[in-house]
């Protein structure tokens, strides 16, 4: 393991109040003593989550069994902290809240990490660290049927507008994409809008730790196609679980213009899918 990676791992994990690690939809005895066992991370807003982002997951588990010998152990969505400042992003508490409802109604087997979100912002390469270390070093990886102990290989899964912006000067740090790709791996979902080449390009060196998954049903589902509805009046049912369009009336989220949302970045009238990426505040 790489001295870099140790110490992440011994200095940096600062963990938010009352933080505890979720697992309890991990598997952890291997199917399959002959695959090696992943996690699959999701990091991103989810201001609010989607089915789109649920539907990641079902993707890179058919993808994962057709074409791979891997095994998914375990999936997690992982909110940002509020901190990312994005034009839209809904306080941490109620992102959590509507991943949770989400994942918990809709799936058996992904979970939410609260960890990344309650606290200052955390770069993607730290997030994986943390799983990493949270599955592998506190909770001792996974055994296989006959007792063998694996340890369980992170990867992050994203879609293709997320992994294209890793090619854009300023957003990511090479050492950070060289964690993230050469130790770790992704998956990448093609999205509408953001083509898989493009985004892969410059990522060439990486390449047999990148694992680029077609979207066979086109669907352009957006959180911000998802939000200049909701502030219009209209109906998200069917795009959102029937929780999380409960959870949002309930709470009468997503209804007004506050600071930070697409109006005043002159996004309202933007459908067309995209995310608004700028260089981070760590
Ligand atoms: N329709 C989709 N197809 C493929 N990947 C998606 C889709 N929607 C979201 N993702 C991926 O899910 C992850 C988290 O996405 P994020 O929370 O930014 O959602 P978003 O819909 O892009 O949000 P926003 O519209 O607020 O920018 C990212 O890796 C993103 O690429
Ligand atoms: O780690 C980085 O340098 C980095 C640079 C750009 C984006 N990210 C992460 O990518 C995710 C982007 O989410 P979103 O909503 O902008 O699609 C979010 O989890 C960010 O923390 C991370």
């Amino acid at each position: 393991m790489a001295e870099e990676t140790v110490a992440r791992r011994t200095n940096s994990f600062s963990n938010p109040p009352n933080y505890s690690f979720i697992s309890h939809r991990l598997n952890k005895t291997l199917r399959d003593s002959n695959k090696q066992p992943i996690v699959l991370v999701a990091c991103g807003s989810f201001s609010p989550v989607t089915y789109l982002h649920l539907r990641m997951f079902e993707m890179a588990k058919d993808f994962v069994r057709q074409n791979t010998d891997f095994e998914i152990v375990g999936g997690y969505l992982s909110p940002v902290s509020d901190m990312y400042k994005k034009p839209g992003l809904l306080n941490a508490r109620h992102r959590v809240n509507m991943c949770t409802l989400a994942a918990e109604q809709t799936s058996s087997w992904l979970m939410i990490d609260s960890w990344e979100a309650f606290q200052s912002y955390q770069r993607t390469a730290v997030v994986l660290d943390h799983f990493d270390y949270e599955i592998n070093t506190v909770l001792g990886g996974v055994h296989t049927q006959s007792g063998e102990h694996r340890n369980v290989r992170v990867m992050l899964l994203a879609g293709s507008d997320l992994i294209s912006t890793m090619s854009e000067p300023g957003v990511w740090s090479h050492a950070d994409l060289d964690h993230i790709l050469g130790r770790y791996g992704t998956f990448i979902i093609e999205r509408a809008g953001s083509g898989m080449d493009q985004a892969t390009d410059s990522l060439a060196r990486w390449r047999s730790n990148i694992y680029l998954i077609p979207q066979l049903i086109q669907n352009d589902v957006s959180s911000t196609k998802v939000r200049l509805f909701l502030r219009r009046g209209l109906s998200v049912k069917y795009l959102l679980p029937a929780a999380v369009v409960e959870y949002i009336e309930e709470n009468n989220l997503y209804l007004d213009d506050g600071p930070g949302t697409e109006k005043d970045k002159g996004k309202d009238s933007d459908v067309s899918g995209g995310s608004s990426r700028k260089a981070l505040q760590s």
